[in-house]
């Protein structure tokens, strides 16, 4: 969407071997509480957070709430101890931040401070397939197909764009990608209107429009896609521990993902080349535990890169297919 609306005169396709309800994106959560990739500058971070969060303001403040499954949400990051950094990079984007009120802590006698404040939460499949039909809308196709080895794309397309998260592991061989294993609950509490985040990073409760989301875990190097049964019941507790009411949940479904974690998102560009023949790549992969939270920001930013490209095509045709 981000490379349409630069450069409207690009022919696009997407490529991939599987689309939403069963990616990695359908299983997280969507919230918008940043993650710190150690590999790049904050002020990048910010700026990346920053854009998404307004593109995703304007949806939340739209009659597209519903359809789009993106949402405001208020609630609690709670911390056992004073955390290091009081004020995370992040707070003066986010709605409303601000430290918990000893009468809000009240409700978390294991905790002894915590962070209030208002973010957006993207619901996935809805947000996915609402992303899906704009890009048919605007005249995109989409085919199923798993791509073995970039270079199978040079005859057809003169700029790839690989969005290919854990996947790029395999498909283009990068060491410094690897899995972390998350494994959720999405449960019916529609009475939880509040989220609730264990500083710690592990225990999560996410409201969403129509289910709730409760995590987690951070397996490294896991790449076991099958639900654990004793993690489900651990995950569970630890939630009830935090709001006693979901012992009544209902309707229990467990999701299994693998975050495409790395130091640092792989946003650049690439040239391979065989024979005396080039292909102009832009890598977009890499967002770890904080995709959602960042997705727009990089979008745009890999949209830039493919201008670039576009730029350095000189004396091909001019309009390009990606
Ligand atoms: C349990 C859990 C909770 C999370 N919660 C949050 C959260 O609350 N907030 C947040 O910001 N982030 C969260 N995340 C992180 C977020 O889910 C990821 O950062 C994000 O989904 C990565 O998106 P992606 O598009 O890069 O990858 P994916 O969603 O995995 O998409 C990659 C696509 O590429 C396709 N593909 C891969 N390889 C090939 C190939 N060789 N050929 C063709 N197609 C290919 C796949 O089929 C897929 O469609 C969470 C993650 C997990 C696991
Ligand atoms: O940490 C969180 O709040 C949710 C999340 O992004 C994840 O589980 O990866």
């Amino acid at each position: 969407l981000c490379i349409m609306e630069a450069y409207p005169s690009c022919s696009v396709t997407v490529l991939s071997d599987q689309f939403s309800p069963n990616t990695t994106s359908d299983v997280a959560a969507g919230m918008l509480i940043p993650h710190t990739y150690p590999g790049t500058p904050v002020h990048m971070q910010k700026q990346w957070f920053k854009e998404t969060f307004a593109c995703l303001s304007a949806i939340s403040n739209s009659t597209k709430v519903s359809e789009a499954g993106v949402h405001l949400v208020s609630g609690w990051q709670v911390f056992k101890s004073t955390p290091k950094e009081e004020l995370p990079f992040w707070s003066d984007v986010v709605l409303g931040f601000r430290p918990m009120s000893k009468a809000e802590l009240q409700k978390f006698p294991q905790h002894l401070f915590g962070q209030a404040f208002t973010t957006l939460k993207c619901d996935c499949p809805p947000y996915l397939l609402w992303l899906e039909k704009r890009l048919k809308a605007a005249g995109i196709q989409m085919y199923t197909r798993k791509v073995a080895d970039l270079w199978e794309l040079h005859s057809e397309y003169d700029i790839v764009v690989n969005c290919t998260g854990i996947g790029a592991h395999q498909l283009v061989g990068d060491k410094k990608l690897f899995p972390v294993r998350g494994q959720v609950l999405k449960v019916h509490a529609p009475w939880v209107k509040n989220f609730i985040r264990d500083g710690d990073g592990l225990t999560y409760i996410y409201p969403g429009i129509h289910r709730v989301t409760l995590g987690g875990t951070r397996e490294k190097e896991s790449w076991s896609l099958s639900p654990d049964p004793d993690t489900t019941k651990d995950i569970f507790d630890r939630c009830c521990s935090l709001e006693p009411s979901l012992q009544e949940a209902q309707d229990i479904e467990v999701k299994v993902g693998l975050r495409p974690s790395r130091q640092c998102v792989r946003l650049q560009r690439e040239i391979l080349s065989q024979g005396g023949l080039k292909l102009l790549v832009v890598h977009n992969y890499g967002h770890g535990a904080g995709g959602f939270s960042v997705h727009w920001g990089t979008a745009k930013e890999a949209a830039h890169l493919v201008g670039e490209c576009i730029a350095a095509l000189q004396g091909s045709s001019s309009r390009a297919e990606i």
